[in-house]
């Protein structure tokens, strides 16, 4: 492989019953992935436990001092890869509110970026999916960009996907790969999840990760699993169905910048008649 490619692997983990079962499932699959040639691995939104509000009070931890933590990044440093640590419930000194978090770690095992989930699932997509995250998650309040020896990654969780403005932004900052974690529902997983990850790595001309737990009919909320990754063209590249799997990309620097080249979107903007503004340091990028 040229270094002008790396190697992504994105777990499509079924989640168990357990913290600790899950923590066992993690090491282990980051070991087989890594074995695989992987250097940038993704977990799922919510691996620590099945998607029930009510276990997520149960299981959620401080950042940085608590178990799911300690073993991400003793498993980055371990396995000697870039890991973006999936999400689980992050305390907030509040009993029952809690912010959907992802830590991400470098090789050395050292933290490199933290996303909180910005947008709020709050939706009524019918009699049984009625949801209100706002009554449990606290927003984050920024956009987050990792820097790796390959490349710039932006980052989002699950809905944050349904904002254009958040990939526009981390394409304007300089990434070649976004990555979000998500679980995402039955209504709405089987028509958006791969279009709008398709949409974001087309608009933006970028690979984008998609990486859900495997569907689970049994928990209170089923996701649909359905990872993939789809090119700077907008296809998928790589994908799963509802099942446990690895999936492999190679995230090819080469093939990104021939796109851009044949279909040079970012120099036929009309900056004089629009632009995108990220709000957090009031720059715009
Ligand atoms: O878009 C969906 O189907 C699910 C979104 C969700 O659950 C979330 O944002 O955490």
């Amino acid at each position: 492989m040229s270094s002008s490619c790396f190697k992504l692997a994105i777990i499509q983990m079924f989640v168990e019953r357990t913290k600790e079962l899950n923590h066992i499932k993690v090491k282990r699959l980051l070991r087989e992935a890594t074995g695989k040639g992987a250097k940038v691995v993704v977990l799922p939104e919510f691996f620590t436990c099945r998607c029930d509000p009510n276990l997520f009070r149960e299981v959620m931890e401080p950042v940085p001092n608590g178990p799911t933590f300690k073993l991400l990044s003793e498993a980055a440093k371990e396995n000697e890869v870039f890991l973006f640590g999936g999400s689980y419930p992050e305390s907030s000194g509040k009993p029952d509110m809690f912010f959907n978090t992802s830590n991400i770690f470098n090789p050395r095992g050292e933290l490199i970026g933290q996303h909180r989930k910005l947008h709020m699932y709050d939706v009524d997509l019918g009699p049984h999916l009625h949801i209100t995250e706002s009554h449990h998650i606290i927003p984050g309040n920024r956009l987050t960009v990792v820097k790796t020896d390959y490349c710039k990654i932006g980052v989002g969780i699950c809905f944050d996907i349904q904002f254009p403005e958040m990939a526009r932004i981390y394409r304007q900052r300089g990434c070649d790969l976004l990555i979000y974690m998500g679980a995402m529902t039955l209504k709405s997983g089987p028509v958006h999840w791969k279009v709008l990850s398709q949409a974001r790595a087309a608009d933006n001309q970028v690979y984008v990760a998609a990486v859900g737990p495997a569907t689970d009919v049994t928990s209170p909320y089923v996701p649909w699993g359905h990872s993939s990754v789809a090119s700077p063209w907008g296809e998928i590249i790589a994908s799963c169905e509802s099942e446990e799997a690895i999936v492999y990309a190679d995230i090819d620097f080469d093939y990104l910048k021939e796109v851009r080249r044949m279909l040079p979107l970012e120099s036929q903007r009309r900056k004089d008649v629009y632009k995108t503004v990220d709000l957090t340091d009031g720059t715009p990028v």
